[in-house]
């Protein structure tokens, strides 16, 4: 069995697999040890261990030892790069690219020929494009729903409110009201720009994934749900690495 996992700042996302197969997956918070212990009555099962991640080296050096004590299987990690089965990244550091962009950009250029923006809704959003050639014409960060909620609470003294889901976007008439429909605002804002970018570039799809796609689809992006797009392309990659 080969188990991967796509290890966010906010959650862990794992699949086990066997020839293609999926076994078991799911996602919890990275602190959490819920995957550890759905895992272990697999452990001794596992064969290799595949990993896409963005988290810092001391978070990465826990998720190691988290790994050994699991399984004795050989880990290894999967980063950006500059190139792979025809798909260009833009950056010329390709270092510095979240390797979940890069796993997720994977996953879409293998489902067809054409172009495409890849929205990551995490911990930050991230959005990437690539044209049917297979370059990637570059992308963007920005803070994600829970990262600027909270930057809002913890970084300015006067302004409160309660968690409420808004689904509207006009003016605000409280603080509350203020900040959830600023929320609101804020992505059709970005869902307007991803539209007519799509058009620019003749991209034809949008692909969205990441803890809040379904709010942002819900929020009127007009694009697919795939929200294993991380895990699909670590384990292709992870795949065509074997067989070489
Ligand atoms: N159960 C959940 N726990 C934490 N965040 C969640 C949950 N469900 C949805 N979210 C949203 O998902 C976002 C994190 O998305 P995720 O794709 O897991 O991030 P990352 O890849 O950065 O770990 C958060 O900003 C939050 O708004
Ligand atoms: C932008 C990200 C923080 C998104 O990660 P996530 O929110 O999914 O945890 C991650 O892709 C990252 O750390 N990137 C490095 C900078 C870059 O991609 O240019
Ligand atoms: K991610």
């Amino acid at each position: 069995m080969r188990l991967l996992i796509d290890a966010g700042n906010t959650r862990l996302k794992w699949r086990l697999d066997q020839q293609g197969d999926v076994v078991t997956g799911g996602a919890c918070l990275f602190d959490s040890r819920q995957w550890l212990d759905e895992l272990s009555p697999f452990g001794a099962r596992i064969e290799s261990i595949s990993v896409s991640t963005v988290i810092s080296e001391a978070r990465r050096s826990v998720l190691v030892s988290q790994l050994v004590d699991l399984s004795g299987a050989p880990i290894s990690f999967y980063w950006a790069e500059s190139l792979r089965g025809g798909l260009r990244n833009a950056y010329s550091d390709v270092e510095k690219m979240g390797a979940d962009r890069w796993h997720a950009m994977y996953a879409a250029w293998q489902q067809g020929l054409d172009g495409f923006a890849v929205v990551d809704a995490g911990s930050a959003i991230t959005v990437d494009y690539v044209t049917g050639d297979g370059d990637h014409l570059g992308g963007y960060i920005l803070p994600g729903k829970q990262m600027m909620l909270r930057s809002l609470q913890q970084d300015a003294a006067r302004i409160g409110f309660e968690s409420i889901d808004a689904g509207a976007g006009d003016p605000g008439r409280s603080t509350t009201e203020c900040v959830q429909h600023g929320l609101v605002w804020l992505w059709e804002g970005l869902i307007r720009h991803l539209v007519a970018d799509c058009e620019r570039y003749r991209l034809q799809r949008i692909v969205c994934t990441g803890g809040d796609a379904v709010a942002l689809l819900a929020a009127g992006l007009p694009g697919q749900h795939e929200p294993d797009l991380v895990l699909s392309g670590l384990a292709a990659i992870d795949s065509e690495a074997a067989g070489s």
